[in-house]
C-alpha cells in the first residue's frame, strides 16, 4: 500500500510503517502530483481534499485526523466511492480545557467570578456538550443554542434550547463550537456579523475555537477599532495562516489554532484513523493506545475545598494559555510563523494527566467531573 500523509501527524511510521510505503508531505503543499499512485491519503485541516487534488483514480481511502471536515469535499469522495473517515470528538477535551483556561485567565485579570456570569454555548456537539457538562458540574450557568440538535430533539438534557438571538442578548460570554457551514437551514459562515457584534452587550466575552469564518473578522476589527468594548479570544482566524495583525492587536487572547492540540488528542485522533484504516482494508491489527498514550506526569495534593481560585491554579499548572498568546504575538509577523508555532507546538497535556490527592469528598466529585484523576489519601 502507498500512503501519503501530512508530515505533521504524529506516530505515522509507528502505526502504518510496517507493511506500507509511506510518503510524507507538508500539509499545505500536498498537490495532485503527490497523489499519483497513492492508495491512502491522511491529512489535517490544512489540506483541501477535492476534485482539484484527487484527479488520479488510485485513491481508495481518505482520512482526516480532525473533528472539523470543512476542508473535505465529501460529496466528491462519495460520488467516486472513496472511503472517508475523520476523528470526531478526540480533541473535545483539549478544546474544553482551552476554553476553561481562557475564561479563568480573563476572570483573574478582570477580577470577576464565573459563577456570576451566563455562558452561551453555540454548538453543543462533542466540544459544546462536554463544555456544558464541566461548567454545569462546577455550578456555572449556561445557555445552549444548537438548532439542528434541537430540531432532532435527541437531547437528553432537561435544559430548553435557546435561539441564537437569545444568547446574543442574554449571555455575558459567547463561545462557538459549530462546524463551518456555508448553506442549508443553519449556516454558520459569518453567523457573527456586524449586526450581531453591534448588538452584543458591552464587555461581552467572545470566544472562537471553531473556524475563523464563523465570525466575520473584518467586521470584528471594525467594531473594535470604533471602540466597541468586547473581550475577544480567538484560536481560529478567517485568513489562517496569514493573520490580521491589527485584529491580533485588539484581541485579549490570540492563539495559533492550537485549542485542540494536546498529546492525548493527537494520539486519540490518529489511532482512530488507523483503526478505521485497518477495518477498511481488512488488516487484522489493533494498536494498543497505552503504547502511545503518555503516562501521568504530575501529582498534587489539595489541602482545602476547591473553589474558582484554586481551580484556576490547577488549570494554570497543567496549561497556561497566556504563554500561547505571547507565542503568537512574538511570531505572527514572521513569514510562516503561524504554521511554525503549530508544527513545533510543545506537548500540551490534558487535565487527565494530573493526579490530584484530596481527602475532601466534595473535591473528589468536582475534580472527577472536570476530568482530572483523583486519589484519596
Ligand atoms: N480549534 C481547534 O483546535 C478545534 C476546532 N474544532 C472545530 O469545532 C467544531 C465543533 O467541534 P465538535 O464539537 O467536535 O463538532 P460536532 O460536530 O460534534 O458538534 C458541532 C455541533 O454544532 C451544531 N451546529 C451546526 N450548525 C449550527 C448552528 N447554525 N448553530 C448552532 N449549532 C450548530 C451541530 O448540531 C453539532 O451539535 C468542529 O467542526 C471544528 O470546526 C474542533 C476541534 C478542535
Ligand atoms: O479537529 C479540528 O477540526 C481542528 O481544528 C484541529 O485542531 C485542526 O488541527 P490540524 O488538523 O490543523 O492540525
Amino acid at each position: 500500500m502507498r500512503i501519503l500523509v501530512d508530515k505533521d501527524i504524529p506516530y505515522i511510521h509507528k502505526l502504518f510503517g510496517l507493511h506500507n510505503k509511506i510518503v510524507v508531505c507538508a500539509g499545505r503543499a500536498i498537490s495532485a502530483k503527490d497523489i499519483r499512485n497513492i492508495d491512502t491519503l491522511i491529512v489535517r485541516s490544512v489540506t483541501k481534499v477535492n476534485r482539484k487534488l484527487l484527479d488520479d483514480d488510485s485513491i481508495k481511502f481518505v482520512g482526516t485526523a480532525t473533528s472539523g471536515v470543512d476542508h473535505i469535499d465529501q460529496d466528491y469522495l462519495k460520488k467516486y466511492g472513496i472511503n472517508f473517515v475523520y476523528a470526531p470528538g478526540n480533541n473535545a477535551a483539549a478544546v474544553v480545557e482551552y476554553v476553561f483556561a481562557a475564561l479563568f485567565w480573563l476572570a483573574e485579570r478582570d477580577r470577576f467570578f464565573l459563577r456570576d456570569k451566563i455562558i452561551g454555548i453555540v454548538g453543543v456537539g462533542h466540544v459544546g456538550n462536554l463544555l456544558y457538562e464541566r461548567l454545569h458540574s462546577f455550578g456555572i450557568h449556561t445557555l445552549l443554542c444548537d438548532p439542528p440538535l434541537a430540531k432532532k430533539n435527541i437531547s437528553k438534557r432537561k435544559h430548553s434550547w435557546k435561539s441564537f438571538e437569545k444568547l446574543v442578548s442574554e449571555a455575558d460570554i459567547l463561545t462557538f463550537h459549530t462546524p463551518l457551514i456555508y448553506n442549508g437551514n443553519y449556516p454558520t459562515w459569518h453567523m457573527v456579523d456586524i449586526d450581531v457584534l453591534e448588538a452584543l452587550p458591552t464587555n461581552c466575552i467572545l470566544i472562537n475555537t471553531s473556524r475563523g469564518s464563523v465570525i466575520d473578522n473584518h467586521a470584528l476589527l471594525k467594531v473594535l477599532e470604533h471602540g466597541k468594548k468586547l473581550k475577544v479570544v480567538l484560536d481560529v482566524w478567517e485568513t489562517e495562516p496569514e493573520l490580521s495583525l491589527p485584529l491580533l492587536s485588539y484581541v485579549d487572547i490570540g492563539t495559533a489554532h492550537i485549542a485542540g492540540y494536546t498529546l492525548e488528542s493527537k494520539t486519540r485522533s490518529i489511532t482512530q484513523i488507523y483503526n478505521e484504516y485497518c477495518k477498511f482494508f481488512n488488516i487484522f491489527d489493533t494498536v494498543n493506545l497505552s503504547e502511545l498514550e503518555p503516562s501521568v506526569i504530575c501529582y498534587l495534593k489539595l489541602q482545602r475545598k476547591i473553589d474558582e481560585m484554586l481551580l484556576n491554579k490547577l488549570i494554570k499548572f497543567v496549561y497556561n494559555i497566556h504563554c500561547d498568546d505571547l507565542l503568537l504575538r512574538q511570531f505572527a509577523a514572521v513569514q510562516g510563523g503561524f504554521d511554525k508555532i503549530r508544527r513545533r507546538y510543545l506537548d500540551r497535556r490534558e487535565w487527565s494527566s494530573l493526579c490530584v490527592e484530596t481527602d475532601i469528598d466534595y473535591n473528589n466529585e468536582i475534580l472527577a467531573n472536570l476530568g482530572m484523576n483523583t486519589c484519596c489519601t
